[in-house]
């Protein structure tokens, strides 16, 4: 069925798939408002998110993003963090909300990527949270394996497949 207009269309996958950079590419493409939830988590907790895990926890963390899903506009493309379609409400808010998409990258491009981590703080954990939270990201709509292509060229696979 063609994307309706009110429908969101969300990017999940591991830290480091490129969500931020490939929901950049995909807003542009179709036109359409992209709602960043890491960038209104800090905006709404007044701080950074590496200092909300540090000083409140994740399960604070959760409750923020949790909130930040709850406030997308209808229509928006959204960036989601790399556990926010693992939390089991979020996820089934943003399943009712529109279509999600897993981005798919191997442990090493991801970790080409993300180097040392800076502002991830789980990103020593990955490995592990990875195996914990494929099976919870397989639900997505639509599954892009994205090694080895630019960010248009996926934000263009994603438009072809919804
Ligand atoms: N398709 C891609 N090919 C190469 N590098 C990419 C691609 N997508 C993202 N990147 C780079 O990888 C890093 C992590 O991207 P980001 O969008 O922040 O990932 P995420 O939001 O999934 O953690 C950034 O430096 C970004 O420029
Ligand atoms: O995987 C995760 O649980 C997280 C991923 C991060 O976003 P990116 O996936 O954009 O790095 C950010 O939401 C937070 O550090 C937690
Ligand atoms: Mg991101």
């Amino acid at each position: 069925m063609p994307l309706g207009s009110g429908e969101t269309v969300a990017v999940t996958g591991m830290m480091g798939a490129g969500k931020s950079t490939v929901a950049r590419a995909l807003g542009r493409l179709l036109g359409r408002p992209v709602v960043s939830l890491d960038a209104e988590i800090a905006a709404r907790a007044g701080k950074s998110i590496p200092a909300i895990f540090a000083e409140d926890g994740e399960p604070a963390f959760r409750a923020l993003e949790r909130h930040a899903v709850s406030a997308v506009p209808p229509g928006a493309v959204v960036d989601l963090g790399g556990g926010a379609f693992c939390d089991p409400a979020s996820a089934a808010r943003l399943l009712a909300m529109g279509r999600v998409v897993f981005l798919d990258v191997s442990p090493a491009e991801a970790a080409r990527r993300i180097g040392a981590g800076d502002g991830r703080p789980l990103a020593a954990t990955w490995e592990a949270l990875l195996a914990r939270r494929l099976p919870l990201y397989r639900r997505a709509h639509l599954t892009i394996r994205v090694d080895g292509l630019a960010p248009d060229a996926i934000a263009r696979r994603i438009v072809e497949a919804l």
